[in-house]
């Protein structure tokens, strides 16, 4: 079977600053990945790199057997939009569209017919507890809401991989854990990867494996302890 991702030697430098260094890891299987570490270790320029949305850095990351850095631009957002969904902190909505229509646009982009455009947008309104504010603009709603939004958003088209950089960052605490049950139960739901930043240790004590990074480097990884327990 082909891994969902895989990073090999990946570095990247902004000036004199060394931001990742050498970065290899391997995410094999679906579940729920936290990125940790102190800040300015490197963890967004670490998801940006896998997602591809990064293209300074120099190595390799292959994405459902796709080389990345071998993909023109189109194949590159084709392979992405049908493949990976991302959730930011801040929900990053498109502020004329309703919360409806911003869970819709991923579904109509990959050409998705009509009625099931409705019908998944519908299950995603009703199990996220969007169905008061769906018609409702970004900027009408709580934070939470719209950031429950963003989860909608990321899974509406089922993508393999999730990204999410600090995706309860900006919520308060009730909100931070309805939000990350939602995530989690969302992509497990679609046997989704989920690789999420956070520098919360209560959320990412939640996730199935946690990596941590300092300075560029992975220093801890609890794939490698589980790993070593089995054998
Ligand atoms: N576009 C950029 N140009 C220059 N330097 C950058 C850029 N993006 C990030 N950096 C620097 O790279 C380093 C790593 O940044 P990154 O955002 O990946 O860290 P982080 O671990 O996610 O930090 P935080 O937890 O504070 O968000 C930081 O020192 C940051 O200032």
């Amino acid at each position: 079977m082909t891994e969902i991702l895989r990073a090999n030697e990946l570095s990247l430098r902004y000036g004199q600053q060394q931001v990742l260094r050498e970065v290899s890891v391997t995410f094999p299987r679906p579940e729920a990945v936290a990125v940790t570490g102190p800040s300015g270790s490197g963890k967004t320029s670490l998801l940006y790199a896998l997602s591809g949305l990064e293209r300074g850095v120099t190595g390799s990351v292959w994405l459902l057997g796709h080389r990345l850095d071998e993909l023109d631009a189109d194949r590159l957002s084709d392979l992405r939009l049908h493949n990976v969904g991302f959730v930011f902190q801040s929900a990053d909505l498109v502020p004329e569209l309703t919360l409806r229509q911003n869970i819709a646009l991923p579904l109509q982009l990959a050409g998705t017919s009509r009625r099931s455009v409705r019908e998944r947008v519908e299950e995603l309104v009703e199990t996220l507890g969007l169905t008061q504010s769906a018609d409702r603009r970004p900027s009408q709603v709580s934070g939470g809401q719209a950031q429950r939004c963003a989860v909608g958003r990321s899974v509406a088209l089922r993508p393999a991989i999730v990204f999410a950089d600090e995706p309860t960052g900006a919520l308060d605490q009730h909100n931070r854990d309805v939000v990350l049950d939602l995530l989690l139960d969302q992509v497990r739901q679609i046997d989704g990867l989920l690789v999420a930043v956070t520098h919360d240790p209560e959320v990412a004590s939640r996730f199935d494996r946690s990596i941590s990074l300092t300075d560029g480097v992975i220093t801890g990884d609890t794939d490698g302890v589980r790993l070593a327990d089995r054998a």
